[in-house]
């Protein structure tokens, strides 16, 4: 199937779903928050989700309680994303997608922190690929990332294998999280 139509499907699917979505993402985290990738991370970079993603506010929360400092990516021209720090949701401003992003400071931009929490809407779990919004944004900022990446996987993002067509600028996540 080609990505764009699986990607409106599975909007559709995550949309009549949510609630089951929010429920899991509690486990999600409580997984992903005992593994070492995210005990050793002292920077981690995730999103605001938007409605029927997995809630990442619960994750914002727990990594500051930790001490670990948060990013979250503002888009940028040519589909680049520029990591900021987090520092209050106040301080968030709501681009033109309607997504919550921190301001664009230079000197604060932080492109490899340790840990890298890629959103999605749908993910083969026998191959680790991804499908997102379609902006591209992710496979082009992990083209030139090498640090650590994890995704949380709800069962309706759940895929046993990719039933979408892979392109060579794909790129796989290190680690998924999914429930069992
Ligand atoms: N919560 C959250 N934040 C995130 C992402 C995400 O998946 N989730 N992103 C993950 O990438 C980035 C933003 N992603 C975007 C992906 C696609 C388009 C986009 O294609 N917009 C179209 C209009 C919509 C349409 O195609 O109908 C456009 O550019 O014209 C915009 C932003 C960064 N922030
Ligand atoms: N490394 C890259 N360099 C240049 N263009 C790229 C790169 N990666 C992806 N693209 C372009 O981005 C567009 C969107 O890619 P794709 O459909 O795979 O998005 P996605 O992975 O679902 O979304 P996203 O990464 O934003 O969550 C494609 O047109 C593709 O050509």
């Amino acid at each position: 199937m080609d990505k764009k139509k699986l990607r409106q499907q599975q909007i559709k699917r995550l949309k009549d779903n949510q609630q089951q979505t929010i429920s899991e993402g509690v486990l999600l985290l409580n997984k992903l928050s005992e593994t070492s990738i995210w005990k050793d991370a002292k920077t981690i970079a995730t999103t605001i989700s938007g409605p029927f993603e997995v809630p990442t506010t619960p994750i914002i929360k727990k990594a500051l309680l930790e001490g670990k400092k948060v990013y979250l990516p503002k888009t940028m021209p040519h589909r680049q994303m520029a990591f900021l720090p987090f520092t209050d949701m106040n301080d968030l401003v709501r681009s033109d997608f309607g997504i919550l992003e921190p301001a664009y400071k230079e000197k604060l931009v932080n492109q490899v922190p340790d840990l890298v929490i890629v959103p999605g809407l749908a993910f083969a779990v026998d191959s680790n690929y991804r499908v997102g919004f379609g902006g591209g944004y992710y496979d082009r900022f992990l083209a030139e990332y090498s640090g650590k990446t994890v995704a949380l996987v709800p069962s309706e993002m759940h895929f046993d294998s990719a039933k979408w067509d892979i392109q060579n600028y794909d790129i796989k996540i290190q680690k998924l999280i999914s429930v069992d």
